[in-house]
């Protein structure tokens, strides 16, 4: 379980982003946050990955929990390879050679990029793209998956294959998935626990 307790967060120039915000999340489901741009969702997401500071109020995770983030910008590398690419999401001191690239093989064999391993990034679909974050988010295996509006610059079709990719692969390894959205639809689809998140005011 994690537990947001009366958490604030007010940035330095005094933009409220959340207030006195109260929720628990259920471990090894599939939660969503969602509502409007502007009302806190990524800055939630980013003081769960303790990326962001609290301005009050607490967040309690397990200590052991192994975090990995998907961002809005798939975040590649372009000059190098996809295998490169996927690499870059788990320590790769602790690994030998043969050891990482049997990690980086088989988390681009889950999201269906192990035929591309040696393209370079820059070479390749927005689809595809994605993908590769994605198994570059699996390959230390979390815990905890956070997605925030990760799969926004694919068009419906190939949005909708990699979330179905993304449900059956936490199904079968059961992490924990908290993926934002501020579409319902999109929402519906991924979720099986949904807050909904209110803009300041409303
Ligand atoms: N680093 C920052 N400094 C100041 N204000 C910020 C910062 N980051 C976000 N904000 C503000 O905090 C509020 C919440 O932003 P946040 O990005 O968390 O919302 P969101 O719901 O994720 O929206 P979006 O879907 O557009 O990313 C907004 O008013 C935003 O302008």
């Amino acid at each position: 379980m994690i537990e947001i307790c009366n958490v604030s967060k007010i940035y330095e120039n005094g933009v409220v982003a959340l207030r006195d915000m109260s929720m628990q999340i259920p471990e090894k489901q599939r939660t969503v946050f969602f509502g409007p741009s502007g009302c806190g969702k990524t800055t939630l997401l980013r003081m769960i990955a303790g990326l962001e500071s609290i301005t009050s109020g607490n967040i309690r995770i397990p200590p052991s929990l192994k975090i990995s983030f998907m961002f809005q910008n798939d975040r590649l590398f372009d000059a190098i390879t996809v295998k490169e690419n996927i690499a870059y999401g788990i320590d790769q001191r602790t690994l030998s050679k043969s050891d990482l690239a049997r990690k980086v093989e088989h988390a681009a064999r889950l999201v269906g990029v192990d035929s591309i391993l040696e393209q370079k990034c820059k070479t390749l679909s927005g689809g595809q793209r994605q993908r590769i974050s994605l198994a570059r988010a699996l390959i230390k295996e979390p815990d905890l998956l956070l997605i925030d509006e990760g799969l926004n610059s694919l068009d419906q079709t190939s949005k909708y294959e990699l979330i179905d990719t993304l449900i059956k692969l936490q199904e079968t390894k059961q992490f924990t998935l908290l993926y934002v959205t501020h579409d319902a639809q999109e929402a519906r689809k991924v979720g099986q626990n949904f807050i909904e998140f209110k803009k300041e005011g409303d």
